[in-house]
């Protein structure tokens, strides 16, 4: 799955602007940002809801996306399996009861099953609901803040049944939040946003490593990108301050080769420790979303 260059206008209001995303080998993405920044129009496009922009969105073939984006839409007079059969028959998917049992199983909803949905806790809904979105057997599955509203111990139980089912089912997971915790909680990479752009694309297996911070004039940024990249493990890059991080080097002959036979030089190199919080209230100048 993979975005390029996609912008997006609501009539003057430009809401997304320049975005380049790919999961890679990330299983679980956290999508961060303010209300507002535009993170809910970017999970449109990616389930097709909106088709209407610029630049582009592809997927590999046969590729399907479950996803959680509005309300979701339970029989709450019904049981937890009526529901999740009733789905299964409205979307015509093929998928057996093996499969219905599987997720049942992952998700940790058994005991409650056959109890009315309207007696359930929002945990217990959310964790139906999002069963339901897996009805088509996705890979990929895109939740637009699945714990707004929840209490701690809540929002907690859902996220660590997310990263279970992730792994169980082998689904990506891209799930928008503007609570650093629940991202910090099960995401293995996370994408800030800000103002309808992508500041940062933050790697959380490197929380915490040394780096070595490269800051570039703008108009070299993307080829400065594209080089370290290919060459070295990129940590996180800031389009916006023209800052890319790499895994911390000893010395800086090479990579300042490499980067001079394209008449690219840095303006400052710095070895530094970062963090997912550091990156955050860099990006957000220290105000809390
Ligand atoms: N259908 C629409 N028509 C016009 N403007 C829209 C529409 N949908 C969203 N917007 C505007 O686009 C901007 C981005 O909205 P979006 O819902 O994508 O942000 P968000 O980051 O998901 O915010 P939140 O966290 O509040 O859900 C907002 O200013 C919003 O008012």
């Amino acid at each position: 799955m993979k975005l390029t260059q996609i912008q997006k206008h609501y009539g003057k209001q430009h809401v997304l602007k320049n975005i380049d995303f790919e999961f890679g080998e990330s299983q679980i993405v956290g999508l961060i940002g303010k209300n507002g920044v535009g993170k809910t129009t970017l999970m449109k496009i990616m389930n097709e809801n909106i088709v209407k922009y610029d630049g582009t969105f592809s997927k590999e073939s046969n590729t399907k996306v479950g996803y959680l984006i509005e309300n979701p839409k339970l029989y709450l007079n019904k049981t937890g399996y009526y529901n999740l059969n009733f789905f299964r028959n409205v979307l015509g998917t093929q998928v057996d009861d093996q499969y219905i049992n599987q997720l049942i199983e992952s998700f940790g909803i058994k005991p409650y099953i056959n109890k009315k949905v309207k007696k359930y806790s929002m945990g217990m809904k959310q964790k139906l609901s999002i069963a339901v979105a897996l009805m088509n057997k996705p890979q990929y599955l895109i939740l637009d803040e699945p714990t707004n509203g929840m209490d701690p111990d809540g929002s907690i139980d859902v996220l660590k049944t997310l990263e279970r089912v992730s792994k169980e089912l082998n689904i990506k997971i891209l799930i928008s939040s503007h609570k650093l915790e629940d991202i910090e909680l099960i995401c293995d990479r996370t994408v800030f946003m800000k103002d309808g752009a992508i500041v940062e694309d933050y790697n959380m297996k490197d929380q915490s490593t040394d780096v070595t911070k490269f800051t570039f004039v703008q108009e070299v940024y993307n080829e400065a990108l594209n080089i370290l990249t290919m060459k070295y493990k990129v940590v996180a890059s800031n389009k916006q301050e023209s800052i890319i991080s790499v895994e911390a080097l000893q010395d800086y002959q090479d990579v300042l080769k490499e980067l001079g036979n394209k008449n690219i030089y840095p303006k400052f190199i710095e070895n530094n420790k970062t963090t997912l919080r550091d990156q955050y209230f860099n990006i957000n100048k220290g105000v809390e979303a």
